[in-house]
């Protein structure tokens, strides 16, 4: 059955796969290596099998990116910009309802993190935090690459060990650098991709900071790299991971001590900066740019038969219903319970069951049953 096929069952057709066995795996490929302390980001390899990992689960994760004096470093420039009040709250709009308002926008519910701060130093490929910047020696010598005392790091070997290791994604430069201070009292993130927009980022790369993390902290990020089982990441410092920014569905577990996390992330991008040489970025809206494939652990009849679950539309629709209760935990814990974040939530539960009526119950049911695809280790915490 093709995935066009496969597409219209998921809507109107009364035809259902076969149920599946849930297959045992090799798990993730964490290659164990010597990392120099003073490893920058971008100056040692990235995973060999980076472009596997991409291909057949949508994120890689990367025990060591950076050594312990550069990830100590930065956390230091990230803690006193913080301390130096020069970071922002980290806001989200929430929808409360479809109907359009006067300035044609939504009505929407505009919330705070508690405890988190970001900072966005580089937007559009353009420092936009001058001062930050100016007061941050370490990420600006990363960003403009003059670390060659260090190991020849910084963005240009990164972005060119990207390239090399995910050629399909035709990355050309990085659009946004954010770095986030979460004091660790509660502060999380709901559960979300990153771009929905026509920005032609298409890869998340986030570093941790966090100095001797441990389980009792939190903070952890959470992947739903659907329909594969999620993945908890621990937010330890120098790990790196790196997944889909328009398809890999990720939320940030809530932080439990009162130890701070601090994060630096990057938004890589195709079809280079605004005003450049290179055409508009080409977008992986149709699915067709992203090399989906499943991990062998999946028999290949199977695999055939489930690749239209990562057709876009599909997992976005699947997505909604399947993991409506998890969406509507995760902004409850990053926004608390005010009648703005209630009527958002209202408004959550009454699109995921408009989008499942849409749904082949049949289907639907079967894959209730089957999903999530669950390889033995779930969680990875190196
Ligand atoms: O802090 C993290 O681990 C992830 C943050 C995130 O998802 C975002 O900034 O979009
Ligand atoms: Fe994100």
């Amino acid at each position: 059955m093709n995935a066009e096929n496969k597409t219209e069952n998921l809507t109107k057709g009364s035809q259902v796969a076969a149920p599946l066995d849930l297959l045992a795996s090799d798990l993730a490929n964490l290659e164990v290596r010597d990392t120099p302390d003073e490893a920058v980001l971008g100056s040692i390899p990235l995973p060999s099998s980076l472009s596997d990992d991409l291909a057949e689960t949508g994120y890689s994760v990367c025990g060591t990116a950076a050594g312990k004096t550069w990830t100590s470093a930065v956390r230091e420039e990230i803690t006193s910009l913080h301390a130096k009040g020069l970071m922002q709250k980290s806001l989200n709009r929430l929808a409360t309802s479809r109907a359009p308002v006067a300035d044609g926008g939504s009505p929407g519910h505009t919330c705070e993190k508690p405890g988190v701060s970001e900072l966005n130093l580089i937007q559009g490929g353009q420092v936009v935090a001058e001062e930050a910047m100016a007061a941050s020696p370490v990420l600006r010598s990363w960003f403009h690459g003059t670390n060659d005392d260090c190991c020849g790091g910084g963005l240009t070997a990164m972005l060119a060990k990207l390239q090399d290791g995910a050629p399909w994604l035709a990355l050309t430069h990085l659009d946004t650098l954010k770095i986030q201070f979460n004091e660790g009292v509660g502060g999380c993130f709901p559960l979300h991709r990153d771009t929905q927009d026509k920005t032609g980022r298409k890869l998340t790369a986030i570093l941790y900071l966090g100095e001797n993390w441990e389980a009792t902290h939190g903070g952890e990020l959470r992947l739903l790299p659907f329909p594969l089982a999620p993945v908890n990441v621990a937010p330890r410092a120098g790990q790196l991971v790196l997944f889909s920014s328009v398809a890999t569905l990720h939320r940030v577990m809530p932080a439990k001590a009162a130890v701070p996390r601090c994060v630096v992330s990057l938004w890589f991008g195709s079809g280079g900066l605004p005003g450049g040489d290179l055409e508009t970025p080409p977008t992986d809206v149709s699915g067709k740019l992203f090399p989906w494939r499943y991990p062998k652990w999946i028999d290949p009849d199977q695999a055939e038969q489930l690749a239209f679950l990562r057709l876009p539309k599909n997992a976005d629709m699947l997505t909604k219903i399947l993991y409506a209760e998890e969406m509507a935990e995760s902004i409850e814990e990053a926004f608390g319970k005010s009648e703005g974040v209630q009527a958002a939530l209202a408004l959550h539960f009454e699109e995921a069951a408009r989008t499942e009526a849409a749904v082949n119950k049949a289907l639907l049911e079967l894959l209730r049953e089957t999903l999530p695809l669950t390889c033995p280790a779930e969680s990875y915490q190196a």
